[in-house]
């Protein structure tokens, strides 16, 4: 190289370098991905799996699989006392109602219901999540929201899901969301937080993307899809995106995060197709109860309707 290239490429190196010492922390967290998502390309790939490796996945063994990742969730302005107990009866009778098959993973409530949760399930290895900081919207000051994470954790939680805060997000303050679920994420101690990005509400595959990134970056142990409380759940293509983040950030990090598609997942076979894009893009390691969840409110009876006709 000549003597006026060299220079010229020292030169370029060192305004890089001072470039990225002037970044803020999240701005080279972000620098380290691709942040630009081909939505066509998504698309492509997604229908792609979905010809071609979908019909090899209905399975009784997957079918099996997928119940025991079955986050069992209830989650209505309408739930009593009694409802959820009728909820939980119905775990705590699994074994003697359906030999063979696994337990579900958790099962899922607002946060008023995990004391009544602890006291009442009797089954071994069934996590009690409970939504938090101010579920579905998250729009509230934080101090409730730690007041009720904490409480929560006290209560008997074992996994804790909040909210990104979408609306920090769109106006691109990226700090005060990332200092928001790291703050959660103290709440919690010891016990596993997943952040829902609320995909549907986020305008394009890019920002899905972003916000999982900028999620674990900030602490999330698992990123969710959705809180099914929106105009649309978990979708294959948002999947195919966080699947992406996460194992992009793996790659960086060397940090497994887990995924939970949530909201809207209706038939064994919408949850086929989350599981083939996760078993394709992010491979069997994360094809665990604990890496891998669902959280839904209708799946679970009709898997094991599927497996008994
Ligand atoms: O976190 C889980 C979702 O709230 C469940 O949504 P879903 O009622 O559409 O199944």
């Amino acid at each position: 190289m000549g003597i006026i290239k060299e220079n010229v490429s020292k030169d370029i190196k060192a305004q890089k370098a001072a470039q990225i010492e002037n970044m803020s922390k999240i701005d080279q967290a972000f620098a380290k991905y691709n942040l630009e998502v081909d939505e066509a390309a998504v698309e492509k790939a997604v229908k792609r799996i979905i010809d071609e490796k979908v019909p090899a996945n209905n399975t009784p063994e997957v079918k099996k699989f997928l119940y025991g990742s079955v986050e069992l969730t209830s989650l209505h302005t309408t739930d009593t006392e009694e409802s959820i107990l009728a909820m939980i009866e119905k775990v705590n009778k699994q074994d003697s109602l359906y030999p063979g098959m696994p337990h579900v993973a958790a099962v899922c409530v607002y946060p008023v219901f995990v004391n009544l949760v602890r006291n009442s399930l009797e089954v071994d290895g069934v996590e009690i999540t409970s939504v938090s900081g101010s579920f579905p919207s998250s729009q509230s000051r934080m101090e409730v929201k730690v007041a009720e994470t904490q409480l929560a954790v006290a209560d008997g939680a074992t996994n804790i899901d909040i909210v990104l805060p979408v609306g920090k997000f769109l106006s691109e303050d990226y700090e005060g969301v990332a200092d928001d679920i790291s703050e959660l994420k103290e709440a919690c101690g010891d016990v596993p937080m997943k952040v829902i990005l609320e995909t549907c509400c986020l305008g394009s595959l890019s920002n899905v993307k972003r916000a999982s990134i900028l999620s674990m970056y900030a602490g999330a142990d698992y990123i969710k899809t959705s809180t099914g409380k929106e105009k649309a759940g978990a979708t294959p293509e948002g999947v195919y995106v966080m699947c992406q983040a996460i194992k992009e950030y793996y790659e960086q990090t060397g940090v497994m995060v887990g995924l939970k598609p949530a909201g809207g997942i209706n038939t064994p076979m919408d949850a086929i197709v989350l599981y083939t894009i996760a078993q394709e893009v992010l491979g069997d390691k994360w094809l665990t109860n604990e890496m891998f969840r669902l959280g839904t409110s209708r799946l679970a009876q009709q898997l094991i309707d599927e497996l008994n006709a």
